[in-house]
């Protein structure tokens, strides 16, 4: 049985009261007049939670909501959280800049959303309080809404914003409905007890069928197909209901308002300015600026110097209570010092610290250097600031014979890792090179030890001592397809290698697949490929597996019979023969002819199994220059020297940025 089932009979047997409060309005607060809730909590807190004219101390527990927006890829949620900011307020309509919540450049040059943003948000809400008074009054609720990413890749983000949340908004898009990371999303927020409220988006689409959709969440995640909203978050049709249904069905964060103070840090990243901003969820207490907080992953103290909340943006309010989202800046100016999942306390108090976050599982690997050499240090202060912004790489320095010195980094997939180079070249100008990806592989020896090894190079021919026997990771991928693509996509997992495990209709058209593949398997190009088999209808996820054994190879590339580290790669015997052929004629095609005959050739041990040469010849950039102009002259050996440096001399062949980049697409 595999998780997904497993989670799914969990999720039948005991979800049904856990998910579908449907009652209208939550005893805690029923006819509780507005104001009147924990009074000393407001009194003792007043002074100090005006900052930015917003008075925190008007929202205890019970008027409190923090919720997750959760989703498959494109299926609305960025443009409903515009969309709820809007009706609250907290953005004006028509800000000219949609998805006002993807800040990043990469999130708007890809059009997807790879950091979970929190934004507070402020709400009257009138029904089911009968006090007339309450109406007359300001918003009276505080609700924080947390826009996550919906790429398999980033499910870390979405793990670690929902452990911030009470309730979850599950967004399926009206036609094209479940698809699989709403069902590995589901399953996130059911894992973590969240209450969920689905709602049907795009309903204005010509091919909606919002009747379907109610058909699959009922079969697939037993959820009641009359709790569904209806909406379209283009057109604003059925988007009222949303924050009531937000109010009156999710529960309050359960904090209490009189112990010590526990914050859940979150999310952080780095300010030039400030230094680190930590985004925190106060489970318990109050934080007020000036206050001596201490945090228990590192022992170290702290004073707060500022505290507010995104609203959307930073808005000091001096103090934030029990049950509310905001940020936190305490003099902390290292990654090293901000660990998310970490319990910040005030620091002469006793606490028991939060249970955290479990930490990130890195899938893929690959080197990092500075394209070069001299910028090893301009490297690591951006992959220090990065990290601080993208708390599940790791970094751990390397040298390389060919590329000198720079970084192993763990990613969570290849889009993740594709985005972390995107980021370090756009916000912060560093120009590198990168390695094939590689997963952790297991090697035993004939004296018994096992190593895990990350980095190919590192298995180096080891005096002495024999590979015995190898393991390498899988993964359990569910695949959703139109059944008249069913044909090809088999075909395409056996190629990978994959093992099919379960095969099932989720409603009259649709194929729910489940295969075991390797994990080396789908890092590269494995999705590409069943998109453009299905016609990209086919939605696909997975979740880490046990190792399986495996008959791997270290591939060697040579150049000029001296082996190049940086292109070392281990893959499966049976491929060794193709891959080794393919890296050597993409390397022949992107390295430019030089002084000297370059042999290029692949080699498992001292066998060569693929080889190619470039003939001698000087690249003359003045050839085409006829006569006269020497500025012109002078531009193109400039160009020429430019271009140089953006090549990596590894012996004495030169080889370009682009050769390494295009090693990585090899499958
Ligand atoms: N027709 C229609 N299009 C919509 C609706 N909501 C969103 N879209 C469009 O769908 C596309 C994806 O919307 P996003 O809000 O970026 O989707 P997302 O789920 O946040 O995407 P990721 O962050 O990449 O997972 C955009 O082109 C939106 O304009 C809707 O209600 N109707």
């Amino acid at each position: 049985m595999g998780a997904l089932d497993r989670a799914s009979r969990a999720a039948r047997s005991k979800l049904r009261p856990l998910l579908f409060t449907t009652s209208p309005i939550s005893s805690t607060f029923r006819g509780i007049p507005f104001g009147c809730v924990d009074r000393s909590f407001c009194s003792q807190s007043r002074q100090n939670s005006r900052e930015s004219g917003v008075d925190l101390s008007q929202y205890p527990p019970e008027r409190i909501r923090n919720f997750s927006i959760i989703a498959h890829v494109d299926h609305g949620k960025s443009t409903l959280a515009d969309r709820l900011l809007e009706l609250t307020g907290t953005i004006k309509r028509g800000h000219g800049q949609p998805q006002y919540l993807d800040k990043l450049q990469v999130e708007r040059e890809r059009g997807i959303t790879v950091k979970a943003q929190t934004a507070t948000m402020f709400h009257k809400h009138k029904f089911g309080f009968p006090d007339a008074s309450d109406i007359q009054d300001p918003p009276n609720f505080l609700l924080n809404l947390i826009d996550t990413p919906g790429h398999v890749d980033f499910s870390y983000e979405v793990s670690r914003s929902l452990a911030a949340c009470q309730g979850a908004l599950l967004v399926v898009d009206a036609a094209q409905g479940v698809q699989a990371q709403t069902v590995a999303n589901f399953y996130l927020a059911f894992e973590c007890n969240l209450s969920i409220i689905p709602v049907i988006n795009k309903i204005d689409q010509p091919t909606a069928d919002p009747d379907r959709v109610k058909t699959q969440l009922k079969s697939l995640f037993d959820l009641d197909p009359n709790d569904a909203l209806l909406t379209s978050a283009k057109t604003g049709q059925g988007l009222e209901q949303i924050l009531p249904a937000v109010i009156e069905r999710l529960p309050s964060p359960p904090g209490k308002c009189d112990s010590p103070l526990r914050m859940l840090l979150l999310d952080s990243y780095y300010d030039e300015y400030k230094g680190v901003i930590c985004h925190v969820a106060v489970v318990d207490g109050a934080l007020r600026k000036g206050d001596k907080i201490a945090s228990v992953a590192t022992g170290q103290n702290y004073e707060v110097l500022d505290v507010g909340i995104m609203h959307p943006e930073l808005t000091p309010t001096g103090v934030l209570f029990t049950g509310q989202v905001g940020y936190v800046v305490s003099g902390m100016r290292t990654t090293k010092e901000a660990r998310v999942g970490d319990t910040l306390y005030h620091s002469k108090s006793v606490v028991v610290p939060l249970p955290g976050f479990k930490p990130a599982k890195h899938m893929v690997f690959s080197g990092l250097y500075p394209a070069d050499g001299s910028d090893f240090d301009a490297l690591n202060h951006a992959i220090e600031r990065l990290t601080c912004n993208d708390a599940s790489v790791s970094a751990a320095k390397e040298s390389s014979t060919a590329l000198g010195m720079g970084f192993r980094c763990g990613f969570l997939g290849l889009l993740h890792m594709d985005v972390f180079h995107q980021r370090l070249e756009q916000e912060y100008g560093a120009r590198i090179i990168s390695t094939i990806p590689t997963v952790p592989y297991i090697f035993e020896y004939s004296d018994g030890s096992k190593i895990q090894v990350q980095n190919p190079a590192s298995l180096a021919s080891n005096p002495g001592k024999r590979v015995t026997a190898c393991w390498e990771p899988s993964v359990i991928a569910t695949i959703i397809i139109p059944s008249e693509y069913v044909g090809p996509v088999i075909t395409l997992c056996s190629e990978r290698r994959g093992e099919q495990l379960e095969y099932s209709f989720i409603d009259n058209q649709r194929v729910l697949m489940k295969y075991r593949l390797p994990l080396r398997e789908i890092i590269v190009d494995f999705y590409n490929e069943l998109k453009s088999i299905t016609s990209g209808y086919a939605t696909f996820d997975y979740e880490d597996s046990e190792y399986q054994k495996s008959d791997l190879v270290k591939l060697d590339i040579l150049l000029n019979a001296q082996p190049v580290d940086a292109m070392a790669t281990i893959v499966h015997n049976l491929k060794a023969q193709r891959i080794g052929r393919e890296l050597v004629e993409k390397l022949k095609k992107f390295i430019d002819r030089q002084m000297f005959e370059i042999t290029i050739q692949a080699a498992i041990g001292s066998k060569i199994i693929a080889r190619e040469s470039i003939s001698a010849m000087r690249k003359n950039v003045l050839a085409k220059c006829y006569g006269g102009d020497v500025t012109r002259k002078k531009k193109l050996l400039e160009k020429q020297k430019e271009g140089k440096k953006r090549m990596k001399r590894v012996g004495s062949v030169d080889i370009p940025q682009e050769a390494f980049h295009e090693l990585l697409k090899v499958s």
